[in-house]
């Protein structure tokens, strides 16, 4: 990310000054560098910029700042969609917070509430939590909002989409009104512009300078491809770009099974993740994703919007995303904190005017992308392994093995040995058959395309809004099934310690 100021010029306490300097941050983005000013000085803000930009921090640093130590009463709320997202937020609060001593606690559906309420109980000055579980303890008093003078929503452009938005109006209500009031999105829909007119007192607008909405870092391609081939041509892709680790997002939880056990009997160590697994399941596959003992992680958009998992290299959209929205999310799980990234978007022919709709909204063009051929799928294998040998003979001892080397030389020539020794490294092109049930391609739009570019990309046309009515409808639906019961639907499992990216 383009890095503008330093931290220094912030007047920060020297506490968070050490904090900083722990995490690794040496200088600010700019989102950072023009809201933390401004909600040092009181004022409500509404803060859009692009994904992996630092907005987490741009919050987490002047809500750590303003904690007074001395009050041992909640003091700010921060509204996070989904538990991971939550737990995300509150490490690095935590972090942010660590030499100040100050107590962050994450409250989230699906856990305990008792073991919750113990929690509360220690005083924490910072409380992250889901918009349910939140309004489950305000409602028992276990949370009480008299004290509170700072309340964030973070990705509220998402918890609008899941449906949170009755929640967030019942919390917002019950916070003392002479609050600082700061909201943060990577897209900006009008709906949000309703709240922040509701509920906020003359917020200043904070848009990093943009011309598009995704980061300059991420190479964006799209290729067209029919649907009975996309399963062949997302194995040549992960062949030929050989990803540390890559997300491939599909567009249902079947697609989402099938797609990975189908890349597991190919032999690739993948996973997938969705609303419908335990949150057992979904911890420990995100878990294995971080660590890199499985480096495809296959998801609804869902199970991975926010998550800040460091080394995602490659995105790959298996179906093309309905909503410009989600399109940006999905991608933004690459190309976080400065680092490059590559997105390939699959495309069926007759959605092709999703991919316009989409370029319009993000305004950035994906370039077209052919599907690798055998051979250069091979190469991109060759690549990889000759990549790894260079590093194995350069950071190991290899006396071991000299005299089986000898040996084999007595026998062969040099080439015919590497060659051998290559091949039976090299991930082969598996032609196994998979069962990949055919999707049918979203319904053809032509005529709703202005309508989605003039009002800047909200998609609100009939086709999202449908959707999104669904969305709401069983979100209700779990709600009054279990009002505790875990609506985010994603997988829970927060940015580890180790995954905690510094650009350096
Ligand atoms: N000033 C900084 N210097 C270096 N790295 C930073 C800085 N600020 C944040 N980061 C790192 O950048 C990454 C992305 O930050 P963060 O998750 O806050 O992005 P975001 O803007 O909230 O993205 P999204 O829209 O996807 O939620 C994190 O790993 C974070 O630790
Ligand atoms: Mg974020």
């Amino acid at each position: 990310m383009k890095k503008l100021g330093k931290f220094e010029d912030l007047n920060l306490s020297s506490s968070t000054m050490r904090s900083l300097k722990r995490i690794g941050f040496e200088e600010t983005t700019p989102i950072q560098e023009q809201t933390i000013p401004l909600s040092l000085e009181g004022h409500d803000i509404i803060g859009q910029a692009q994904t992996g930009t630092g907005k987490t921090a741009a919050f987490g640093i002047p809500l750590i700042e303003k904690v007074d130590m001395k009050d041992k009463t909640i003091q700010s709320i921060v509204i996070a969609p989904t538990r991971e997202l939550a737990i995300q937020v509150s490490e690095e609060l935590y972090k942010l917070g660590f030499d100040k001593h100050v107590q962050v606690l994450a409250v989230y559906g699906g856990q305990d509430i008792s073991r919750q309420i113990r929690a509360l109980k220690k005083k924490p000055a910072i409380i992250v939590g889901t918009p349910g579980r939140l309004l489950d303890h305000i409602n028992r008093a276990t949370i009480k909002l008299s004290n509170i003078h700072t309340v964030v929503l973070d990705e509220a452009d998402e918890m609008l989409n899941m449906g949170f938005i009755e929640d967030i109006e019942a919390i917002l209500e019950k916070i003392p009104t002479e609050r600082q009031t700061l909201l943060f999105s990577a897209t900006m829909p009008e709906k949000i512009r309703q709240i922040a007119l509701r509920f906020m007192n003359e917020p200043k607008l904070v848009r990093t300078k943009a011309k598009e909405m995704t980061v300059p870092q991420i190479d964006q391609y799209f290729v067209k491809v029919e649907e009975r081939e996309k399963f062949d041509a997302l194995t040549r892709l992960l062949d030929f770009h050989s990803p540390e680790l890559a997300i491939i997002f599909g567009r249902t939880k079947r697609r989402v099974d099938e797609v990975a056990e189908a890349l597991s009997i190919r032999g690739y160590t993948a996973e997938g993740i969705h609303g419908d697994l335990t949150q057992a399941k979904r911890i420990s596959v995100l878990r294995k994703f971080k660590e890199g003992s499985i480096d495809v992680l296959v998801a609804t958009d869902v199970a991975a919007r926010g998550l800040d998992i460091s080394g995602v290299t490659h995105v790959y959209n298996f179906d093309i995303p309905q909503d410009p929205e989600s399109y940006v999310h999905r991608i933004g799980r690459t190309g976080r904190a400065g680092k490059g990234g590559m997105a390939v978007t699959f495309v069926s022919p007759r959605e092709m005017g999703y991919l316009r709709i989409v370029e319009e909204t993000t305004k950035k063009k994906m370039k077209r992308m052919d599907v690798p051929t055998m051979a250069e799928a091979i190469e991109g294998q060759q690549r990889l392994v000759m990549d790894k040998l260079n590093t194995i003979i350069e950071e190991n001892d290899l006396t071991l093995y000299k005299k089986a080397a000898e040996e084999l030389l007595k026998e062969h020539d040099s080439e015919a040995i590497i060659s051998a020794a290559l091949k039976m490294l090299i991930k082969e092109p598996d032609n196994t058959p998979v069962k990949i049930t055919q999707e049918a391609p979203l319904p053809m739009r032509r005529d709703r395309r202005s309508s989605s570019s003039k009002n800047g990309g909200r998609s609100n046309n009939r086709d999202s809004q449908r959707r999104r009515g669904d969305q709401r409808r069983n979100n209700d639906q779990k709600r009054s099934g279990n009002r505790n019961s875990q609506r985010e639907g994603r997988s829970n499992q927060s940015r580890s310690s180790q995954g905690y990216k510094k650009s350096k």
